[in-house]
């Protein structure tokens, strides 16, 4: 269970009262998909990006089946994370951005190449193995990020914006993935605007209103 209990955080460099100060709580069992919607601008990725650790609460609680995120590193978190910028390594081909997810040395035996290429069938890249991200489209760079984010399996997935710009096909078969996982017990945490991703996968959806979380029905 993802909790987050009155967790504080301000931007410093703004002027004070120019942003609101964010407060937020929520709960997220294993399994379940929690939508979070707003307008843009509220506070929607920096909710993520604290959860991950890229950003450090002023004062509350955040944390894991009891335990505390407090001191623990962004690597060191049981999460995966899908933002909207896409951190492909533009160096490295497909395959090896993919397989990343699986193994950070990089060493891939059989198996893994073997998931490798199969979980590229899934999402419709089979042929794309060899390329480098610069040679991707928009639509095909997010499958690659999602597929790696799949592969990583671990029980909390972040999910920014994550099926934004895929044709219907491509959702639908990325949907199916995220509810595979699911059923395996992966928490998901969807920041969507759209209300067919939101209709496809969540169990429960909230409204961020000034800086708080509001539940919806
Ligand atoms: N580094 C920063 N310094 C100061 N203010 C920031 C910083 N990053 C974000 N903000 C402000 O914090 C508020 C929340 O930003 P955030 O990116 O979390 O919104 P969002 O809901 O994800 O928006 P969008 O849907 O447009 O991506 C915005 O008013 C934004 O301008």
């Amino acid at each position: 269970m993802l909790e987050c209990r009155d967790l504080v955080f301000h931007y410093t460099e703004a002027e004070p009262g120019e942003i609101p100060d964010f407060c937020f709580s929520l709960e997220l069992a294993p399994g379940e998909c929690l939508a979070v919607q707003g307008p843009s601008g509220g506070g929607k990725s920096t909710l993520l990006s604290l959860i991950a650790g890229f950003l450090e609460p002023a004062s509350g609680w955040l944390g894991w089946k009891g335990d505390s995120w407090r001191d623990l590193p962004p690597w060191q978190r049981p999460l995966t994370t899908v933002f909207q910028e896409h951190n492909l390594f533009e160096h490295l081909p497909v395959w090896a951005n993919v397989g990343l997810g699986i193994a950070p040395d990089l060493r891939l035996g059989d198996v893994e190449h073997r998931r490798v290429r199969e979980g590229l069938a899934r999402v419709g890249l089979e042929g794309m193995h060899d390329r480098l991200p610069g040679e991707l489209s928009g639509g095909q760079r997010q499958r690659v990020a999602l597929l790696r984010a799949l592969l990583r399996r671990r029980p909390l997935l972040l999910l920014d914006e994550p099926f934004s710009g895929l044709d219907a096909a491509n959702r639908e078969a990325l949907w199916e993935q995220v509810r595979a996982q699911q059923q395996e017990g992966v928490a998901v945490l969807l920041v969507s605007h759209d209300s067919e991703d939101i209709r496809a996968l969540a169990d429960r959806r909230c409204q961020l209103d000034d800086g708080r979380l509001v539940a919806q029905a």
